[in-house]
């Protein structure tokens, strides 16, 4: 399977060396398309691949998959046109928070037999809650995420402070670098309005953590992830590149769990 990257940050960097290793692998990464060509140049050398700067030359690129990994931003200037030429995992989950742009991508992607994959991030059970929800048996879904303060607070602080309460669809709008779990919670279980989201800047913190629960007819679940973050990007968890990789290992499977 060849992949196309948008954006070779702390996740595509991660993707890029851990597909790059095995060179049998039956997955590849050969094109890239960036924004700065100058900046990513080293990659062309280093890993093999082709850059590219214009979106439609990187997608007439011999690419199966497209995967994005750049910014909800970025995520939602490009994704119309990249949902209806190739299948697309998108880690900016937060680019599908807003109901308007998620009815035109759900359209072009249904027009054109494609699919999106919202890989689980960091965070998990996804599978639980999209299970329960199809059967109708959810009531609630709670968010809360505990982040480094200084990760998510321009002044030091001693205390832990409440940054955000309210809904996964405020949540993203107000950190959309920090909260794109919230957007694959809705997406999979009670949708953005009924998605309860809290988020806590901590001083005392090095990990980002992130507790989940779910209540229905079905019974309760939690589901707690102290996720290590990347040394070089705080606010991205390690998980979160492992479960890209992970959805892309799964499109190549024939047994599928969960
Ligand atoms: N769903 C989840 O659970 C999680 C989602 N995320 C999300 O994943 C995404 C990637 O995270 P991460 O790798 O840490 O981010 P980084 O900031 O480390 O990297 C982003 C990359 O995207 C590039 N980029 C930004 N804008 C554009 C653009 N318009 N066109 C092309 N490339 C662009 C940047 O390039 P440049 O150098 O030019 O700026 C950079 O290479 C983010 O949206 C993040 O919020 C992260 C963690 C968890
Ligand atoms: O990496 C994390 O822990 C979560 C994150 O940034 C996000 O959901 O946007």
């Amino acid at each position: 399977m060849r992949v196309g990257l948008i954006g070779a940050g702390t996740i595509g960097t991660y993707l890029l060396d851990e597909l790059s290793r095995k060179k049998d692998q039956d997955i590849r990464i050969t094109s890239v398309f960036v924004r700065n060509l100058e900046k990513y140049q080293y990659l062309e050398e280093r890993y093999d691949v082709e850059l590219y700067t214009s979106v439609d030359e990187f997608l007439d690129s011999s690419i199966d998959v497209v995967v994005e990994a750049a910014n909800v931003q970025a995520a939602k200037e490009v994704l119309p046109d990249v949902v209806s030429e190739k299948e697309t995992v998108l880690i900016s989950i937060g680019a599908l928070a807003e109901e308007t742009f998620l009815n035109e991508i759900t359209e072009i992607i249904k027009a054109k037999n494609h699919r999106i994959h919202l890989p689980s991030g960091a965070i998990g059970g996804l599978d639980l809650i999209e299970n329960v929800t199809e059967a109708g048996v959810i009531e609630t879904v709670s968010l809360v995420t505990r982040k480094p303060a200084h990760t998510l607070l321009s002044e030091p602080t001693d205390e832990t402070k409440v940054v955000f309460e309210g809904n996964a669809a405020e949540a993203i709008k107000q950190f959309p670098k920090n909260i794109n779990v919230s957007i694959a919670l809705a997406l999979a279980g009670v949708g953005l309005r009924q998605t309860k989201v809290t988020l806590l800047a901590d001083p005392n913190l090095d990990k980002n953590i992130h507790s989940i629960q779910v209540s229905g007819d079905f019974g309760t679940a939690s589901f707690e992830i102290k996720n290590n973050p990347f040394p070089s990007n705080k606010n991205t968890s390690y998980l979160a590149a492992v479960s890209v990789l992970g959805t892309l290992k799964k499109m190549t499977k024939k047994i599928n769990i969960g």
